[in-house]
């Protein structure tokens, strides 16, 4: 084909490409009933005006818990309610401060005043909203496990579960996301926040076989042109999605074959395609943890990378000495940004046995593909 000829091409073989997008919430939402119902029981009394009992919803990564949420607040706008749910993408508003003026924008529709710089004075105007309007306040924090970094869960927390007492007659429930299992909140809260916060758990098991071959079934349905993709390669799909563990690889494994077959011309994915688009779609979890890391924690992944190279282990006393020269930060900070990229699941932190604090450290992909992203 020549370049003008494949520029011109417009037949595809998507039906429908929204359907493949990542924040695309789907029609057809099964094996979720129970989460769901358990969700709504537990924010029901903020239709009314009281305050919604806290939930903290956990499971791995593509097991539907932001899915269910956005299902759930859009229910409750389209019907008289008291309660405004707020949903906060943790990875991209991760202080107080952003999280306070996040919540600010979403009631009023535009950011706080200049003036209102400080964490303090969003919260102020906050609460002058809930109490002139009589509104009860419910805040989603979705992906909440980046917030484990320099005591913000605490932070946030302790600001909105004890708002009440600062504003008497404020009423704000809170969703706590969690999708890393290894996180035991229990130790991460302090006491002055688990005093006021005791959750009813909901867990998001990951899904079965059959379940995400259904699932990934009725997307091709709805996204494809009958025949673009086979039963038996769907079941290709649907191992490697299995794999992973998360939906989200599935899905953009079907959109990048698709696109692969369309750019040889062909009207049915091959085996192949489906080849060369999970060597992609596997790393989605890598890319978009890279994404979310602060610059100094890029800096100090850079140089793991680099260290990495040479065939001795890597000791976090050790690292320490290069990152202090490189990129001078104080050993809090620096362990800090350990304890994150290991949460990340970017890199292994191991303690070593007898000799105190310092720990062994293993990156858990390729430097060479950690670097596409960086
Ligand atoms: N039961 C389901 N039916 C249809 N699509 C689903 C289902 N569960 C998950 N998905 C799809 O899988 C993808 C991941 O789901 P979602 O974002 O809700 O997962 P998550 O548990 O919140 O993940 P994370 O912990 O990484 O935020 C989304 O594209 C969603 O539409």
């Amino acid at each position: 084909m020549t370049l003008k000829n494949m520029l011109m091409w417009d037949e595809t073989l998507f039906r429908d490409p929204d359907i493949f997008e990542i924040d695309y919430i789907p029609d057809q939402f099964n094996y979720r009933e129970g989460q769901m119902r358990e969700l709504a029981f537990l924010l029901r009394p903020g239709i009314k005006g009281s305050r919604p009992l806290n939930a903290l919803l956990k499971g791995t990564p593509g097991t539907g818990k932001t899915t269910s949420v956005r299902k759930i607040f859009s229910d409750i706008r389209d019907i008289p309610s008291k309660m405004i749910p707020i949903h906060i993408n943790c990875q991209v508003e991760n202080s107080r401060f952003m999280i306070l003026s996040q919540i600010y924008r979403q009631i009023k529709g535009h950011n706080p005043s200049a003036a209102g710089n400080s964490y303090k004075r969003v919260l102020d105007s906050i609460a002058e909203i809930l109490l002139a309007e009589d509104r009860v306040l419910l805040v989603a924090l979705d992906d909440a496990n980046y917030l484990l970094f320099e005591n913000e869960l605490n932070k946030v927390l302790y600001l909105l579960l004890r708002s009440h007492e600062t504003y008497p007659g404020t009423r704000i429930g809170v969703m706590v996301i969690i999708s890393d299992m290894d996180v035991d909140l229990s130790r991460e809260l302090d006491v002055r926040v688990t005093s006021v916060f005791s959750p009813t758990e909901v867990y998001f098991p990951p899904y079965s076989h059959d379940e995400t071959f259904q699932i990934l079934k009725e997307r091709v349905m709805q996204g494809l042109y009958p025949g673009v993709l086979s039963e038996a390669l769907l079941e290709v799909v649907v191992d490697h999605t299995l794999r992973t563990g998360d939906m989200r690889v599935g899905i953009d494994m079907i959109k990048r074959a698709t696109m692969n077959a369309e750019k040889d011309a062909m009207r049915e994915i091959s085996q192949e395609h489906i080849h060369e688009a999970y060597k992609i779609s596997r790393f989605l979890h890598l890319k978009y943890s890279v994404l979310s890391l602060r610059r100094e924690e890029k800096e100090l992944l850079k140089i793991l990378i680099e260290l990495s190279q040479s065939d001795e282990q890597l000791t976090s006393g050790e690292v320490y000495l290069i990152v202090k020269k490189k990129l001078k930060l104080g050993y809090t900070v620096y362990y800090e940004a350990l304890r994150k990229l290991d949460n990340l699941r970017l890199i292994n932190l191991q303690f070593r046995d007898g000799r105190g604090r310092t720990r062994l450290i293993n990156l858990r992909y390729d430097p060479d593909k950690i670097k596409l992203y960086l």
